[in-house]
């Protein structure tokens, strides 16, 4: 079976990870000790446990109410680009070799950024998290998804943001935050004026709700990719384990390859699977459903792309191959241009898991 350090040496490949979610603890103290932002606990060990204890609920809403506490401490150019550039230096350190991190630049204008110089500065923390990981060896291309907060109303406005910087370092948009309630054609003025612009999105979509989102966000809203989509499994009759039979949905998101962004910690705390070993992804693997691997939130799931990873290893045995096969997925659903998809696969991945 592999190990964890086998699979930290592995390319891996990572679309679905908050930039607000993955904030190092000794960064949350040590940000809020300077800006006088009040956390529940101020060691950086208990306030990392205390993410990971507050997250787990079982509920998306009290999930998201901690994200307080790491938005809080984005609040500045400084700040910004500190979070960002540990980002990728994490990620690089985990083996990522390309990573779409994404983050909602309506949440960090609370200390007077505008949505301009918010995103400039994760650019900037990206560039120097992307040299420093070169220094260590460590080769990584990361790339901005913007997020727009599906409770309020500032999507269009995010969209157009996303395309003005399509040229400098956002690749796509999405909507995320609490998703019952607030379905995705809310937002379809955003999602129309992309297509328009030939521009990418995903959806955050069956996750704490289920198949009328992801039905929503597919067939009014066009999404590319599905953020969890997990509960497509409602569309699946497994009655007969060995006669799965596919419902309409089920089968039209596996027929035209819809990538699913499945992040199996997150979807446990957040009640969306009972358990890893539970998990959707064994069944949508094996039914060839283009499924890729994630972490949402590193910070609240304690993890990391090598941790998710051997959870799997560990739930359902899979094996370098199994792996690799993950990668390709995600590596093919990524916002990049297909050259730049294809030479990441053929210079970066498969050498990597041929070694
Ligand atoms: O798993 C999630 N579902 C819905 N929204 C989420 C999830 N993880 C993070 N978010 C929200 C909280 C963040 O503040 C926001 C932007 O990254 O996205
Ligand atoms: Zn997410």
């Amino acid at each position: 079976m592999l190990t964890p350090e086998q699979i930290a040496r592995v390319p891996k490949v990572l679309l679905h990870d908050h930039l607000d979610g993955g904030v190092r603890p000794e960064t949350v103290a040590a940000i809020a000790e300077r800006t006088g932002h009040e956390l529940p606990v101020s060691d950086p060990a208990a306030l990392g446990e205390w993410f990971a204890a507050a997250a787990a609920s079982g509920s998306l809403v009290r999930y998201l109410e901690t994200f307080e506490h790491t938005v809080g401490v984005m609040q500045t150019t400084e700040d910004l680009v500190q979070v960002a550039r540990e980002c990728v230096e994490d990620l690089a350190d985990d083996g990522v070799v390309y990573a779409e991190v994404r983050w909602a630049p309506e949440q960090h204008l609370r200390e007077g950024l505008s949505l301009t110089a918010a995103v400039d500065a994760v650019r900037e923390g990206f560039a120097q998290g992307t040299a420093e990981a070169a220094r260590r060896g460590r080769t990584i291309h990361a790339r901005q998804i913007l997020t727009a907060m599906r409770h309020q109303a500032r999507s269009l406005e995010i969209a157009e943001l996303a395309v003005a910087y399509r040229d400098r370092g956002v690749v796509g948009f999405d909507i995320a935050g609490a998703e019952a309630g607030y379905p995705p054609t809310r937002h379809l003025d955003a999602f129309e004026y992309l297509h328009r612009e030939n521009a990418h999105f995903t959806i955050h979509a069956g996750e704490a709700f289920g198949l009328p989102s992801i039905w929503q966000a597919i067939q009014w809203c066009g999404t590319d990719r599905l953020g969890h989509g997990v509960r497509i499994i409602d569309d699946i009759d497994l009655t007969d384990p060995d006669d799965p039979k596919l419902g309409r949905l089920a089968a039209y998101v596996r027929d035209k390859r819809i990538p699913l962004e499945l992040c199996p910690s997150s979807n446990v705390q957040t009640g969306a699977a009972p358990s890893i070993a539970e998990h959707p992804i064994g069944t949508l693997t094996s039914l060839g459903f283009r499924v890729t691997v994630n972490t949402d939130n590193r910070l609240m799931s304690q993890t990391s792309m090598t941790r998710e990873m051997a959870l799997l290893v560990d739930a359902f045995r899979y094996d370098l191959d199994d792996l690799r096969w993950f990668t390709v997925n995600a590596m093919k659903s990524a916002f990049l241009p297909f050259d730049q998809r294809l030479a990441l696969i053929q210079d970066a991945i498969k050498p990597g898991y041929a070694i």
